[in-house]
């Protein structure tokens, strides 16, 4: 299996330092794994002048898997939307057609009080958002910036989906939660937005092939307000890229923290791209203070969906939380108690778990 590794920008290095251990740990057990590093982001423009450089597209679509690390950064926010690490990532999303993401929040019972949340409304915590990747406002056409009739200066963009697109996200979403709870909250604005209005009237009808998963709809303000107030209620959520990017943030933080999520994101024969849920965090770069256990759950993610290592990803996850029971927190997880310790030392210890 050849995985492509892209370290990208700020913390990403660090991090993806940490998940290269545990891979050449597994790696000396047995997994039959070839590395291969590229830039993206920031480091392809740097290398490049690209922030998705040719050379990093060849390897990506050679490879069974895709591991990144975070992209962009302060220095790169002046340059020309096209040339900026943001592209890089959205480009390499869609070349590989990676439409579905899923992003896992789970709380780990050592950190029910690193949770914004009363340990008592999210203890035991474990929801699955179903974000679509590939589509949306993200790359709805027409946008950008020009002037208006009045000569005024106006910016723009398009929430677009077409039937096809919510169909297969619908099935996948559907197919997850007849794998958990069978239960699906598809989120939407259908009371303001024709795109998801459309949305809605599609699930209901994908809805008619899973007759045993009950599909309830929930408007993306009241769902970002009872992810709050009452997270358990919810096993399964489907949802457009934008509004998924959002609540996939908002969710982190009933888990402790950002850097605890997790993500995969797959095409249609779950050829995929792991990445944590968070961005490449310019406030703690180069310190070695980020947490890379998100991006450690990212490996595992890897080994269930796009090699079907079901039992070496499950061995992944339990080094990770036999880490949490040993007390070790990074920065951002931290509480009175437990022994802080760096990113790397994070990593070494999950190693010494494995
Ligand atoms: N998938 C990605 O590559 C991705 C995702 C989000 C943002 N970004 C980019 O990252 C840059 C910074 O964006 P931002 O500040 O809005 O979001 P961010 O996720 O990078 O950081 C938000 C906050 O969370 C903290 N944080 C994030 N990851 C952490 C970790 N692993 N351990 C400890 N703390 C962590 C940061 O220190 C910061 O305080 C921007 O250029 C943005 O476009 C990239
Ligand atoms: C960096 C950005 C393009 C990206 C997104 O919006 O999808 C990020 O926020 C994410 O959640 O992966
Ligand atoms: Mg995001």
């Amino acid at each position: 299996m050849k995985i492509l590794v892209l370290p990208g920008d700020g913390i990403g290095p660090e991090i993806v330092a940490q998940a290269k251990k545990v891979l050449a740990t597994l790696q000396s057990d047995g997994l039959k794994i070839e590395l291969e590093e590229a830039p993206l982001g920031g480091a392809g423009y740097d290398a490049h002048g690209a922030p998705y450089p040719e050379v990093t597209q060849k390897l990506a679509r050679a490879a069974d898997a895709v591991l990144l690390g975070a992209v962009g950064g302060p220095q790169y926010d002046k340059l020309d939307r096209p040339l900026r690490p943001e592209r890089g990532l959205l480009a390499i999303r869609k070349d590989l057609n990676l439409f579905a993401n899923l992003r896992p929040a789970i709380l780990y019972p050592e950190l029910a009080n690193a949770s914004t949340l009363k340990p008592e409304v999210v203890s035991g915590l474990d929801i699955l958002i179903v974000r679509e990747l590939t589509g949306d406002i993200y790359f709805g056409q027409p946008r950008g910036v020009r002037i208006n009739e009045a000569g005024e200066r106006e910016g723009f963009n398009t929430m677009l989906y077409s039937e096809s697109e919510i169909r297969r996200i619908g099935h996948v979403a559907f197919q997850a939660a007849r794998k958990r709870n069978k239960k699906l909250c598809s989120v939407d604005k259908a009371n303001v937005l024709e795109t998801t209005e459309f949305w809605k009237e599609i699930m209901i009808d994908v809805a008619r092939d899973y007759p045993d998963v009950e599909l309830s709809h929930m408007y993306v303000d009241n769902a970002a307000m009872q992810l709050v107030r009452n997270p358990k209620q919810f096993d399964v959520m489907v949802t457009g890229n934008i509004f998924g990017d959002i609540l996939s943030d908002e969710a982190s933080m009933l888990t402790g923290s950002i850097g605890m999520l997790p993500s995969a994101s797959l095409d249609a024969n779950n050829k995929g791209l792991y990445e944590p849920s968070h961005g490449s965090a310019p406030d703690i770069a180069g310190k070695d203070l980020a947490n890379p256990l998100a991006t450690i759950l990212s490996v595992a993610m890897m080994l269930r969906y796009s090699f079907n290592a079901e039992e070496t990803a499950t061995r992944v996850e339990n080094a990770v939380k036999a880490v949490l029971a040993q007390g070790l927190r990074t920065a951002d997880i931290y509480e009175a108690g437990t022994e802080k310790v760096s990113c790397s030392a994070m990593g070494d210890a999950v190693v010494a778990a494995l």
